[in-house]
Formats: C-alpha cells, sequence, structure tokens
C-alpha cells in the first residue's frame, strides 16, 4: 500500500477529534470526508477502515508507539507508524515516522499481547468489570468476538418488498447479498459498501440493522390491529420493523425523550411506508401515566452501555466509564418499574439492551420481578445474544406478561 499524505492527514485529523476533543467516530469522519470529496472510494475506504482500526486497538497501539493522552500529532503519527508496520506495510521516508523500527515495534507487541487487555484493547476498569461480571473464559472470548469487524446487515422491509426481491434489486445495482439462516429478513453483504446510495434504499426496501437486533421485534409479538409502545425509539430501528410486523395496521406510538431522534424516525418512517407510527416526545411523567394499562405490548429497548455493539462502536470502550454504567442501570431500573405500567393486564412488555452485562440484563430483570412494581408480572422468556456465539451483535431480551 502507498501511503498518501492528504489521507494519513485525514486519518490524523479524524484521530485527534476522536481521541482528545471526544468526538464520535462515525461523526469525526462523516465530516472529514465530507469535507473531502474529491476523495475516490479507495481512498475514503482506505481512511474510514484505518480510523475505525486504530480506534478499535487505541491501547494497544498507543502502548507500542510510548504516547500518551492528550496525543499531540506527532504521538498519532508513531500510533499509525506501528498500526502500519504492523499490519506488513513499509513506510514512507517521512520525518513522521522517523525512529520507528520494525523489529521493536514487533518485539514489543509480542511482549504485550501476552495481556488481554492490550491485546484486546480495553481500559482497565472494563477488563476487571467484564471479567468479573462474566468469568475470565466468557469475557475473553467476548471481547475477542466484539472486535471483529461488524457484518453489514439489512433487514428488508416487508411493507415494501420481500427479501428474495431485495436480493434480486440489490445484485441488479451491484450489491451481492446472502441470506442469514434463522433470521427471516436479513440479508448479509459479501463486501463493505456503502448502500445508502441505492435505489433499494431510497425507495425505503430495506433498513441497515443487526442480524441480533432483528430478533427484538419479534420477540414482543406484536401483530395487526394492536396498541404498541416502543417506549425508548430513538431514531426508530426497533419501531420500524414493528410497524412491518403489525402490517401497518393498529396503533404504535414512538416515545423518547429527544424529539430530534423522533423527527429521524418520522422521516424513516415515511421512507419505509410505514404509516401506523405517532410520534410522542416524553415531555413531563404525564406522557407516561396517560398511556397507562392502555397498550397491548410495551417494548423497553432501554439505553445501556453499548457493550454488545463494541464492533461497531469501538469508540464507546474510551468514552465510557464506571460512572457511566451505574447510571444507566440505574435508569434502566427506573424505566422498567415506571413505563412497564402502560401495559394492559395480558399484555406483554420486552425488556432489552443491547448489552451483554448480567447488571443490564438478567439482574435487572430479576431485581424488577422481587420489587413491588413487578408483582404483577411474570417472565415469560429471556434470550441473551452473545458476539461469540452468534457472529453478531451482543443482546438481551425478555418478554413479561402483566398478569395483575
Ligand atoms: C438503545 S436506544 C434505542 C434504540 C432504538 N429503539 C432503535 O431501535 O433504534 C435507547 C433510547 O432511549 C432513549 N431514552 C433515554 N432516556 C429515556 C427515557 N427516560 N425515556 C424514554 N427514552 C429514553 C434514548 O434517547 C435512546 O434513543
Amino acid at each position: 500500500m502507498r501511503f498518501h499524505k492528504n489521507l494519513t492527514d485525514g486519518v490524523i485529523e479524524a484521530l485527534e477529534k476522536i481521541f482528545n476533543e471526544g468526538a464520535y467516530a462515525d461523526r469525526a469522519l462523516e465530516s472529514l470526508l465530507k469535507h473531502n470529496r474529491q476523495w475516490g472510494s479507495r481512498d475514503r475506504g482506505f481512511v474510514a477502515e484505518t480510523v475505525y482500526e486504530i480506534v478499535r486497538w487505541k491501547r494497544l497501539y498507543a502502548e507500542i508507539a510510548g504516547a500518551a493522552s492528550p496525543y499531540s500529532r506527532a504521538d498519532l503519527y508513531r500510533i499509525l507508524g506501528a498500526w502500519a508496520l504492523l499490519k506488513g506495510h513499509s513506510l514512507p521516508a517521512w520525518p513522521e515516522f522517523s525512529g520507528l523500527e520494525e523489529k521493536e515495534i514487533r518485539d514489543l507487541h509480542a511482549n504485550l499481547v501476552k495481556q488481554r487487555k492490550f491485546r484486546e484493547s480495553v481500559p482497565d476498569w472494563l477488563d476487571r468489570l467484564g471479567a468479573e461480571s462474566l468469568g475470565e473464559e466468557a469475557w475473553t472470548r467476548e471481547l475477542e468476538a466484539l472486535n471483529q469487524q461488524a457484518p453489514v446487515v439489512l433487514r428488508a422491509n416487508t411493507l415494501r418488498t420481500t427479501p428474495e426481491a431485495l436480493r434480486t434489486q440489490l445484485e441488479k445495482e451491484g450489491f451481492k447479498t446472502d441470506f442469514i439462516e434463522g433470521y427471516p429478513w436479513a440479508l448479509k453483504l459479501q463486501q463493505r459498501a456503502n448502500v445508502f446510495r441505492t435505489q433499494a434504499f431510497r425507495d425505503g426496501w430495506f433498513e441497515v440493522q443487526d442480524a441480533s437486533s432483528q430478533k427484538v421485534a419479534p420477540f414482543l409479538e406484536a401483530g395487526p390491529g394492536m396498541r404498541v409502545v416502543d417506549a425508548c425509539a430513538g431514531a426508530g430501528g426497533k419501531t420500524l420493523h414493528l410497524a412491518a410486523l403489525m402490517e401497518n395496521r393498529g396503533q404504535l406510538l414512538a416515545l423518547d425523550v429527544y424529539p430530534a431522534k423522533l423527527e429521524e424516525l418520522q422521516r424513516r418512517a415515511r421512507r419505509a411506508g410505514a404509516y401506523n407510527i405517532e410520534a410522542r416526545a416524553i415531555t413531563s411523567s404525564k406522557v407516561v401515566k396517560r398511556l397507562e394499562g392502555k397498550a397491548d405490548r410495551v417494548l423497553i429497548d432501554a439505553p445501556c452501555s453499548g457493550l454488545g455493539v463494541l464492533r461497531r462502536n469501538p469508540d464507546a470502550k474510551w468514552k465510557l466509564d464506571p460512572g457511566f454504567v451505574e447510571t444507566v442501570c440505574q435508569t434502566q431500573r427506573d424505566l422498567l418499574r415506571e413505563y412497564s405500567r402502560m401495559v394492559k393486564p395480558g399484555g406483554k412488555v420486552v425488556y432489552a439492551t443491547c448489552s451483554i452485562l448480567p447488571a443490564e440484563n438478567h439482574l435487572q430483570v430479576a431485581e424488577f420481578l422481587e420489587g413491588e412494581a413487578g408483582k404483577g408480572f411474570r417472565l415469560l422468556k429471556e434470550e441473551a445474544v452473545f458476539p461469540s456465539r452468534e457472529g453478531f451483535d451482543g443482546f438481551y431480551m425478555a418478554q413479561l406478561e402483566r398478569v395483575g
């Protein structure tokens, strides 16, 4: 591979924003690519992949490069150089890479990877928390899986098409996909690509949605004609799937505390041809109170640590802290208690997270069921999805029935 200075400068600019200014990796990249429209698709691919690789393996490469936060440009270039040498690329004779010796770097690497926290690049606190929560062996396995690059998975929107017709259409547009056994609406791209420019996307034939995430809406068993509340709807990943499963019939209320997310949801709903969705911002506790005992189904896709989706958001490793995990657990506790009341007797609630931590998952549900608010509920089924086993994101879902 030949390095081009304008591209490596772009990589360094994005890393500075992500590591030193706390920018989200996807946003930093989006803005960089927007400002460099002259880059061709290969160049864009190089920049995006290099940034994500370095974000994913930050701790390992920073240690090898002897760089400490906040990183100077010289630090970041040394990190980039160490990454490139370990990938087998030869470095151009630029002053930014001077002093980087391949043998020395390989020796340092061989030594560091003996420790999981360097090999898998995680902060100490997270490594401890994961090992304490899941056990050493399971945590090692999950961390390794969470550091793989995620495949691009689409969900065929059955309000507009079928998985088979979508596959044919995408092939016509130059994108090869495979069905995934056990995931009826999922198509996996054979090669990573930007599918948002396709006619199929513009026509609302699919959403990009990980295979594990596609399990959540069916878990709620919502059908046409029901009154369904998606209590933490965000930009609507699960809401759109629910609308399709409800065949556009019945009422689907999408709630969230952030109106901007709901606006995005409404844009997506129009494209998807989902017409039974009503988006409502939670501006006060009254919004939820008025719905008490009214819904046939309630989905609580709770805010969480996001530890199950680190493959997609590797920068979360560096942005999370123990305080955030504690706060989010408290929020989950509150939401489970308050939002479950929206379901009517005989109705069902699904509590879901994209985390693999028991404290956010089955322990949270067990605590709810033991408490006062959980007295009228019973657990019908639960499923924990682990990236090492399924090859997709980590998720958890529990289906509860209101019996009293
Ligand atoms: C895991 S995300 C939901 C993702 C979304 N369901 C999807 O499939 O795309 C959690 C959502 O909960 C929202 N949230 C946070 N606090 C909330 C609260 N108190 N009540 C309702 N929603 C909340 C966040 O804004 C975020 O959109």
